[in-house]
């Protein structure tokens, strides 16, 4: 745990992940799309993307900006979107995903440009 280098950026990133993991109430986007569940899954989706993927990227200092955090947020959104019919509860929890994320991000980025 020692090389979880903690830089302010760090913290926020965390911080806004935290607040956006909290809407995911069924844990729906908290892993990978399960492979043995879905076995067709990667034939439709080709940049799988899930919660547990984007703390392990914050914690390697993989993300230089909020913009690119917020690419990987859409890919797990725009995934969803894409391989569940708009009649289903994941199809459904991703576009209320959408609209809590929109508001925490721009809170988020409001906050970061007010710090500088
Ligand atoms: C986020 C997502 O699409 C899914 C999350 N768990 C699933 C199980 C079956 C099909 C899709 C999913």
């Amino acid at each position: 745990l020692l090389e979880l280098q903690l830089t302010p950026f760090n913290i926020l990133l965390r911080a806004v992940l935290s607040q956006l993991q909290e809407k995911d109430k069924y844990s729906i986007f908290a892993q990978p799309v399960s492979t043995k569940e879905v076995p067709d899954y990667l034939e439709h989706i080709k940049n799988p993307m899930d919660f547990s993927t984007m703390r392990r990227r914050i914690d390697k200092h993989q993300y230089r900006s909020l913009d690119e955090f917020e690419e990987d947020f859409n890919l797990i959104i725009s995934n969803c979107l894409m391989y569940n019919a708009k009649d289903t509860f994941f199809y459904k929890a991703a576009q209320r995903m959408q609209d809590h994320g929109g508001l925490i991000l721009r809170r988020a980025r409001k906050e970061t440009n007010r710090i500088g």
